[in-house]
């Protein structure tokens, strides 16, 4: 005789499938500070692109609201007290009445105070992962305020798409890339932005040249690279200043073969190198990766 068929049990909650989002890497393919403002910000211009390489959130809202980590960076980063996702949470809950917030987990690739803003890619996965469980538009102004309020970077972050980012990062205006291969190589040496800023020595108030004339778009990798060849990236000398063991690594980058550029992104450690395809970056990796197999070697796509 076989067992009476149980019904499957009434439940109240619907069942709810976790999400997930990229956080893809930020590269600073050029940088220009203008000057220091009053509240001692800097007025930034810089050319923003985004790598195929990044961390990834997944977000379960039935979850107990918090945070875990894991991937191979997870050792490398606290929860709390200044984990971005969960400051960026709190900001948009401050902004939103009645915003749920359920439980994220961090799959952390990118390393940690490199230039390349995993943190600020990660809070902005946090504010889209948010909008769409709670039904947000993804252009909702209340995104990109808690953007801004969690990191100068974020607001870029939240966009995702290569772009003019000027002011302290809240200005953008999307400007379509040719792609190219690239090298993202970090000597696993964290660098503090803030420290990079001041070693730039700007009083408040204090201005420089004006950045070049903003391009209309480009059609060609030949008209990025000569575009930036006039855009360096004015951090780069405070960072090597402070880490002088970087010009190994944008020495390595330059000995690989066929790179058209090599040059530091953001507050730095993270160089990159420019290739025409992602062979020649996959190329580049493994002759670093042998000479250095201490270093974070990453090669990925850009544009
Ligand atoms: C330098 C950049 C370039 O894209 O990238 P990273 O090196 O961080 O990747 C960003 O501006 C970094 O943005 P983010 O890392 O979000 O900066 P915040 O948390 O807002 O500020 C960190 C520190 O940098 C300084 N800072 C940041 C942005 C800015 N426009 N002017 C500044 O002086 C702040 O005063 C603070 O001491
Ligand atoms: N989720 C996160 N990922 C990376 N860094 C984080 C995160 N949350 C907080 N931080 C802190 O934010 C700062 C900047 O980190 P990150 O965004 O990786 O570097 P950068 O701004 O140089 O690109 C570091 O001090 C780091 O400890």
């Amino acid at each position: 005789m076989h067992p009476p068929e149980t019904a499957a049990l009434p439940s109240t909650r619907r069942p709810v499938a976790p999400l997930l989002e990229r956080a893809p890497a930020k590269v600073n393919l050029g940088l220009r500070v203008l000057g220091r403002r009053a509240d001692g910000y800097h007025e930034l211009w810089s050319l923003v692109a985004f790598a195929g390489a990044g961390d990834r959130l997944t977000y379960d809202p039935a979850g107990a609201p918090g945070l875990g980590l894991a991937g191979p960076g997870a050792a490398t980063l606290a929860v709390e007290p200044d984990n971005l996702v969960l400051k960026a949470a709190r900001e948009l809950a401050g902004r939103v009445s009645g915003l749920e917030v359920g439980r994220f987990t961090l799959d952390k690739r990118l390393p940690v105070s490199s230039g390349i803003g995993g943190g600020s890619a990660d809070a902005a996965a946090v504010l889209r992962l948010l909008a769409r469980a709670n039904g947000l538009a993804q252009d909702d102004a209340r995104l990109f305020e808690a953007a801004l309020a969690t990191g100068s970077d974020v607001p870029a972050c939240l966009h995702g798409r290569s772009c003019l980012m000027a002011g302290r990062g809240e200005s953008l205006t999307p400007l379509r890339l040719p792609r190219f291969g690239a090298l993202l190589v970090n000597p696993r040496i964290p660098v503090a932005t803030g420290a990079v800023f001041r070693a730039l020595g700007l009083a408040a108030g204090e201005t420089r040249a004006p950045p070049p004339a903003m391009p209309d778009g480009f059609a060609t990798r030949a008209e990025v690279l000569a575009f930036l060849a006039d855009l360096p990236n004015d951090l780069e000398p405070p960072a090597r200043r402070l880490e002088p063991s970087l010009q190994e690594v944008a020495e390595r980058l330059a000995g690989t073969p066929a790179v058209r550029l090599v040059r530091m992104s953001g507050s730095g450690a993270t160089f990159f190198g420019l290739y025409d395809d992602c062979r020649a970056a996959a190329r580049a990796a493994k002759q670093i990766a042998a000479a250095r197999p201490d270093w974070w070697v990453k090669p990925t796509v850009l544009g």
